[in-house]
């Protein structure tokens, strides 16, 4: 085992779709990695949970195999960072350590007739204007509410609210890595609650009131770059600084180098999500994109970050403006889950490019509703257009055209908002592994598509995070800019009839609209 100096940063990729770690060396590079699948708990339609016991142990397993795997001791780690999937939120007894009930996850809809209620009582606008966000149940506000309610109704005794603690999946697995020591979250994740107040950067305590959730309940609020404290050493045989934490969108974000506007990156996961960093201008879109944090960082830059510097209080906001596409590589996960049509999601690149064309049928992917720019809770998925020659092929390619014409209409909504035309997607995630997909994006959007080496910008961006603030790096811009690309995907000949089948797609969106109300 090496035992020397540290020289690596151990990144955490806590997703929707798996729980993965990832060591890097001072050069950026990949040194080893270790990844665990996530099950799925679909207890309703339209609801989706995780257990949170099994986030936990699935991220000890990968950050003891990734350490293991490298033959890397834990006192030859730098820092940890972590990039999480955002809103999905729970509640835990900080006696026991134990979830009160599982995580309710971003794609959950049980809360949209809450969410309908506090608009039929005039609050979307208030709730947007504190808070950057849409009225919608993708946020944490009314899932804690949900889980609050429900818990209080479920336990015999009633439960003591003092031994309760709410949080995000970061706030529960810093929980965990430091052994209940430390309660916090950061900037980015906390902006996705709804319960914090964009411009103030704290929790609103209006809002707090408004969804019923006593302020005891949440984390402390900390900048996304900075020290969160240390691991407990018996996990990983030594104690190593969390120094970042980050949403996963805005990590991908920070990995992709895109720190001031004009730049434009789109994740693509379990949903798709495209953001553009504003500045420190809190931005407002005409165009029901939603305004959040970027990331916030310690003010004063130090050549060697000292103890000083990453407890300091003065922290610097960046924002950003996000289109957020609830289910893109989802969809892919149930042709292989739920229809058995694939047996694993690489199969759809193939089956895609057997056939000259969708045949036809086009896709709605409103599994979860529509996010950006719908925001329509009781929109569902569907399929229009089937005959009967249609094929399996054409199926599997209606649902890739699918994710290329929700990222299409995002771009658009970002280019209004930000009166500038995008000249190239910077793009990265899981999905963007399949070539048909990258491809079709570019001929829909008609400008080239930016796949780097590394697809896991969000375990890359966490990492870059934690070494910054550490000062096991010392300059953003050079970290960011080595990154490789891997290719560029040039709008081609498929540009006509991408395009050309964009407005039926459209038309089809509309008629799925309002189907669940
Ligand atoms: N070759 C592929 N083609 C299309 N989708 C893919 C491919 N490989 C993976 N995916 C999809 O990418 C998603 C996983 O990507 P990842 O970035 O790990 O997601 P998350 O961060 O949401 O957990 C899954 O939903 C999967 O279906
Ligand atoms: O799990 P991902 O990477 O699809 O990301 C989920 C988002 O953070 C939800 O807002």
């Amino acid at each position: 085992m090496t035992d020397r100096a540290p020289a690596y940063i151990l990144a955490l990729d806590l997703g929707t779709t798996g729980n993965r770690a990832i060591l890097f060396n001072a050069e950026g590079a990949i040194v080893s990695q270790a990844y665990k699948e996530l099950t799925q708990y679909y207890p309703q339609p339209g609801w989706l949970e995780h257990d949170p016991r099994a986030i936990w142990d699935d991220t000890l397993w990968a950050m003891q195999t990734a350490l293991q795997k490298a033959g890397v001791a834990a006192s030859a780690v730098a820092a940890i960072g972590m990039s999480v999937q955002r809103e999905t939120c729970l509640l835990w007894d900080k006696t026991t350590g134990r979830p009160l009930h599982n995580a309710i996850v971003w794609q959950d809809r049980r809360t949209a007739p809450l969410c309908n209620q506090l608009a039929e009582q005039g609050y979307a606008a208030e709730i947007s204007d504190r808070t950057g966000l849409i009225l919608d149940a993708y946020f944490s506000a009314t899932k804690l509410a949900w889980l609050l309610e429900h818990i209080q109704r479920q336990q015999d005794p009633p439960i003591d609210l003092d031994n309760v603690l709410a949080g995000t999946i970061d706030t529960w697995i810093l929980w965990n890595l430091t052994g209940g020591q430390v309660h916090a979250t950061e900037h980015s994740n906390a902006s996705r609650t709804m319960l914090m107040n964009l411009a103030e950067q704290q929790w609103d305590s209006k809002l707090l009131k408004l969804f019923g959730i006593p302020g005891h309940l949440m984390p402390k609020i900390q900048p996304s770059l900075g020290l969160f404290g240390y691991t407990q050493p018996e996990l990983l045989g030594n104690a190593i600084p969390i120094t970042a934490m980050l949403g996963d969108q805005q990590s991908a974000l920070f990995a992709h180098g895109c720190n001031h506007p004009g730049l434009l990156k789109c994740t693509y996961g379990t949903g798709c999500f495209l953001i553009a960093h504003t500045g420190e201008q809190l931005p407002l879109s005409q165009n029901q994109l939603l305004s959040t944090i970027a990331w916030t960082q310690p003010e004063i830059e130090r050549e060697v970050a000292g103890e000083n510097s990453l407890h300091s209080r003065d922290y610097k906001v960046g924002y950003a403006l996000e289109g957020s596409i609830f289910t893109t590589g989802a969809c892919i996960q149930w042709l292989r889950d739920g229809m058995k049509l694939i047996t694993a999601a690489a199969d759809t690149e193939l089956m895609a490019q057997r056939v000259a064309d969708n045949g036809g049928v086009y896709f709605v992917p409103a599994l979860s509703g529509l996010g950006a720019p719908h925001w329509d809770m009781s929109a569902r998925g569907a399929f229009f257009g089937i005959t009967g020659g249609v094929q399996r092929e054409h199926i599997v390619r209606s649902v890739l055209e699918a994710i290329a014409y929700q990222v299409k209409e995002v771009v658009q909504a970002m280019n209004q908002d930000t009166s500038t035309e995008i000249a190239r997607l910077k793009v990265d995630g899981g999905a963007c592994q399949n070539n048909f997909l990258m491809q079709f994006q570019a001929d829909v959007l008609g400008i080239p598509v930016e796949r780097p080496k590394v697809l896991d910008a969000s375990a890359q961006g966490a990492a870059f995070a934690a070494g910054l603030a550490v000062g096991f790096w010392q300059d953003y811009t050079a970290l960011t800019s080595s990154r490789q690309i891997d290719r560029v995907f040039q709008p081609g000949e498929g540009v006509t009839q991408a395009q050309g089948c964009f407005p039926t797609w459209l038309e089809a969106v509309k008629r799925a609209k309002h189907w669940a109300k």
